[in-house]
């Protein structure tokens, strides 16, 4: 059961604790004595503000969050944190205030204290890296539902306790939202908590306050130099997670340059997995059978341990993903015959992971894959995959993200016409830029590639994917990478509803090639 909401972002029934006491601990300035006041949860938007709360206004890009100190208030508040002109936005708002210099940099501590993560004794997992995050933590999680442990996540995709979950909008939440979550989880009795960590959210605090028992590296490669000012800053980012404040031990893969210097640079124990032949590392994954629905592979470990399986997914690339989690999980104090037991009983990994190569179509008619990727690098990996189980022709669907890096678009048109026997460029999220000059940057980068290259444009995403379902016949597959589980398109500020997924199984219904 998926549905929106921050419900789930925050204790059921919290443990209301003395504000006088937060004071003291964090060395805050109150505006006024406390003594009386509790706080049971804690929240940066004033929207999602809920009796008890403390509201905690952040210095904005847009704007500043303690201006809505009334609203907080209004809504039940009974303090605010923020920084010295946060204070004087929230004067008059009649709620004590407390002041820090860096409300941001305390959010995480805060949380932790108000939800007393540091009683929770479940296992914390913590996968990062540009490509494949999503995927590692499904298949922790999967992998633990076949262990018969109780688990939950947070991902791109959705926070998820068990089967209820709600969708996301940040890949990591803020502080305040992540603490809230790992709280729902230990009132659920949940065991272990696998969250997709981005490089901004650790350069932005939001997962200050916790330690991860394991932290998982699966690659880097070019995304976010809108962020970044280079690939040098972007893999610090990365590599701020691997520190004691932050995880007690790694699991990096190594198959990129940035995983071994990542495994060098470490500042805790590291595990190394690889899947390229060659090089040395603890762990080995060697590819088995690949089929268009499942990927095989064996894992080869220290101590002569080894565990073949597989997962219900195409691509060599899933099957690094998964070699990742079992690791994470081997690491963490799984037993690995046990999870080999697991999965062998099952058939494999019954992981489920959206939007992620995920197959829409049906038996019949060509294969339709909706996927997240949106870098060269994805690209590439889906590509090598699918040419392996392909009899026929590959047609690629695919837009790119408008008002976020610029510069990987050359590449990705690229990627697609040396992997792709057809390229079809569509729309994506276009924001505040202007779509047909996005399509042209990826046109232009596929042909100065691959200058006979068979490329169409075809601006709207419905239309797109109906033109590769005409073009595409038995034995052909379609990949449409970006949009993955999202369900809208972002324009001009206004996100118009739109599921990929929903939307080609559609046309294929409308193709006669799904019932
Ligand atoms: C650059 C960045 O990280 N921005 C985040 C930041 O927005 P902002 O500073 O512009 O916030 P603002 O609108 O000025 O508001 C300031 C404060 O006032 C609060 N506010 C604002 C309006 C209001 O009515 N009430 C209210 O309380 C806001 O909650 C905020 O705390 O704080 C917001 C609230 O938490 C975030 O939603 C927003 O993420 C934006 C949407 C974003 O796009 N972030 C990207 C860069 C990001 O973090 N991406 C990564 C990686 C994704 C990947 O792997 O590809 C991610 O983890 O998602």
């Amino acid at each position: 059961m998926t549905g929106t909401g921050t419900a789930m972002l925050r204790p059921e029934h919290p443990v209301p604790r003395s504000l006088s006491q937060l004071v003291a601990d964090f060395g805050f300035e109150a505006s006024e004595r406390v003594d009386s006041v509790e706080v049971s949860g804690v929240t940066v938007s004033s929207a999602a503000v809920e009796p008890g709360d403390l509201y905690v206004g952040l210095p904005g890009t847009r704007v500043h969050g303690a201006s809505f100190a009334a609203d907080a208030a209004a809504s039940g508040a009974t303090a605010v944190l923020t920084d010295a002109a946060g204070a004087v936005l929230a004067e008059g708002a009649g709620l004590p205030v407390l002041v820090t210099e860096d409300p941001r940099a305390a959010l995480g501590d805060v949380a932790a204290w108000v939800y007393r993560t540091e009683e929770n004794t479940a296992t914390f997992f913590a996968v990062t890296g540009t490509n494949g995050k999503t995927s590692v933590v499904y298949v922790i999680t999967a992998v633990l539902g076949q262990l018969g442990v109780r688990s939950g996540l947070s991902s791109t995709a959705e926070r998820r306790i068990g089967d209820v979950a709600v969708t996301s909008s940040l890949t990591t939440p803020e502080a305040s939202e992540l603490h809230g979550l790992l709280a729902r989880m230990r009132e659920a009795e949940v065991r272990a908590a696998a969250v997709e960590v981005s490089a901004q959210a650790l350069s932005r605090h939001r997962v200050d306050g916790i330690v991860f028992d394991v932290a998982g590296f699966t690659n880097l490669s070019h995304d976010h130099l809108d962020d970044y000012a280079s690939m040098d800053e972007y893999y610090a980012a990365k590599l701020e997670l691997f520190t004691p404040d932050r995880a007690r031990r790694a699991v990096v893969t190594i198959d990129d340059e940035w995983g071994r210097r990542l495994a060098d640079e470490s500042r805790i124990p590291v595990t190394t997995l690889t899947s390229v032949e060659g090089i040395d590392a603890d762990w080995r994954v060697e590819l088995g059978e690949q089929t268009i629905d499942r990927t095989g592979f064996t894992l080869v470990g220290p101590d002569g341990r080894s565990l073949t399986t597989s997962i219900p997914v195409l691509g060599a690339f899933m099957a690094t993903n998964a070699a990742l989690a079992i690791v994470m999980l081997v690491e963490s104090g799984f037993d690995l015959e046990a999870i080999g037991q697991a999965l062998e009983r099952d058939g494999g990994i019954q992981a489920y992971i959206p939007g992620r190569a995920e197959r829409v179509s049906g038996e019949r008619g060509p294969a339709l894959f909706v996927d997240y990727g949106h870098t060269p690098d994805a690209f590439e990996r889906a590509l090598s995959s699918l040419r392996v189980v392909t009899p026929g022709r590959i047609i690629m669907v695919f837009g790119a993200d408008g008002d976020r890096d610029t510069t990987k678009r050359a590449a990705m048109g690229a990627i697609a016409a040396r992997g792709a026997d057809e390229v079809i460029i569509t729309d994506f999220h276009p924001r505040y830029e202007d779509p047909a000059a996005i399509r042209a940057a990826l046109i232009a980068g596929a042909l100065d590639a691959v200058p006979d290259a068979e490329v169409l444009e075809v601006a709207d995403q419905r239309a797109a994917i109906r033109t590769a379902i005409q073009h595409a016949t038995e034995g052909d597959v379609i990949f449409y990478a970006g949009p993955g589980h999202e369900d809208y398109q972002e324009v001009a500020g206004v996100h118009l509803p739109y599921s990929a997924r929903d939307d080609a199984r559609l046309a294929l219904r409308e193709a006669g090639w799904l019932s």
